[in-house]
């Protein structure tokens, strides 16, 4: 592939605190609660809620969650993704940055670090490294490198690539990284998403009639799934299993990750942890892949808290799937994605 400076990619992550230190963690923890489409209440009661009872309650338990999967180079979630930025860098032959959801390096800053490494970048391409539409993830992510990008009237154009939740790419990538762990004795594969309130999917409806409301909503075909996190989790979890050949009654879908009281997706993971091994699957794979890179809701939620809970409940054998994190097939389906948008520049 011919090198290029006049095009460039950004990868977009969630972010991660700085540090595992308690004010760190409480600052990231501020940042990304306060976000109006993570908690959306109206701002006064968001701020009491998130300032005031979250994130003093929460900031110390997650630091010490942090602790205990960090690396040494720093969070999981921001060396996976360095490590994503080099690999596809290296095949695509443009430059390649990293930006942040929350916390370093922010958009802002991976556009200025583009822009001064090659003044004559013409175009710039923004994946969010976010599967599904969530107004939680992948919209708040989008939404905010394009109001960075306005704000700042950069020179380049910015294209950002939609959820791809059923590309053929990526459910190839997801199956592929799945297929070796596949050949070990296994009762059940969870496919465990990250929730979200029921009110988000409601909200997210744009028919204002479907999510939620029709019988079976998910495959009734309907303008809302553009936007409905619920279909698009199980879009891909099916669009998997038939790539894997998986019978129905081998897998199945839960929700982890809860915060608060609202009632979020279900069901729930740490309830189906409890229940798989009394109904019989006691060797059990998890497979997470609403998260493009392992971080503390795979290592430490799912691999430690999720293990123990299901082998205390009975089970006999607990393996979680790593996350796409730089497999080959996903890289390659990066590469091509930013190649092919890129290639008419
Ligand atoms: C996969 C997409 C994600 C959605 C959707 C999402 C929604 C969502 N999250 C919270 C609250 C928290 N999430 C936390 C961690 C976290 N969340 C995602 C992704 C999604 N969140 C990732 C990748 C991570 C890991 C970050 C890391 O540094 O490794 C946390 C912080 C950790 C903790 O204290 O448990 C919170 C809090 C809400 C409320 C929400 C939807 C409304
Ligand atoms: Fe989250
Ligand atoms: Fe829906």
């Amino acid at each position: 592939m011919e090198a290029r400076s006049d095009v460039g990619v950004v990868l977009m992550n969630l972010g991660s605190p700085d540090s595992t230190s308690v004010p760190d963690v409480q600052r990231y923890l501020n940042e990304f609660l306060m976000d109006k489409r993570v908690i959306d209440y109206p701002y006064l009661f968001r701020w009491l809620l998130v300032t005031r009872i979250i994130v003093p309650r929460r900031a110390p338990k997650s630091a010490e969650a942090y602790r205990s999967i960090w690396w040494e180079e720093g969070s999981p979630l921001i060396v996976l993704t360095k490590q994503l930025q080099k690999a596809v860098q290296h095949d695509l032959q443009m430059p390649v940055e990293i930006a942040m959801r929350y916390g370093t390096p922010s958009p802002a800053a991976a556009y200025d670090k583009l822009l001064k490494e090659n003044p004559q970048l013409k175009e710039v391409v923004l994946l969010p490294l976010y599967p599904h539409y969530a107004m939680s993830s992948y919209e708040t992510a989008a939404e905010y490198a394009k109001e960075v990008y306005k704000k700042k009237k950069y020179p380049f154009k910015l294209t950002v690539i939609p959820p791809y939740f059923d590309e053929p790419d990526y459910i190839n990538a997801v199956a592929e990284s799945m297929r070796p762990y596949l050949q070990q004795d296994y009762d059940h594969v969870l496919f465990s998403y990250h929730g979200v309130p029921v009110r988000h999917i409601r909200k997210g409806d744009i028919t204002g009639k479907h999510c939620l409301q029709v019988n079976d909503c998910c495959h009734v075909q309907s303008p809302a799934h553009e936007f409905c996190y619920r279909h698009q989790v199980k879009n891909t979890s099916e669009l998997v299993a038939a790539k894997l050949g998986l019978p129905a009654d081998k897998w199945s879908v839960s929700f982890q990750s809860r915060l608060g009281r609202e009632e979020w997706l279900q069901p729930y993971t740490a309830a189906r942890l409890e229940e798989l091994p009394k109904e019989g699957k006691k060797k059990l794979l998890v497979v997470c892949p609403a998260f493009v890179s392992d971080c503390l809701e795979t290592l430490e939620e799912i691999a430690v808290e999720g293990k123990h809970s299901f082998i205390s409940n009975g089970g006999d054998s607990f393996t979680m799937i790593p996350c796409l994190n730089v497999h080959p097939l996903w890289v390659q389906a990066v590469v091509k994605w930013c190649g092919d948008i890129t290639k008419s520049c």
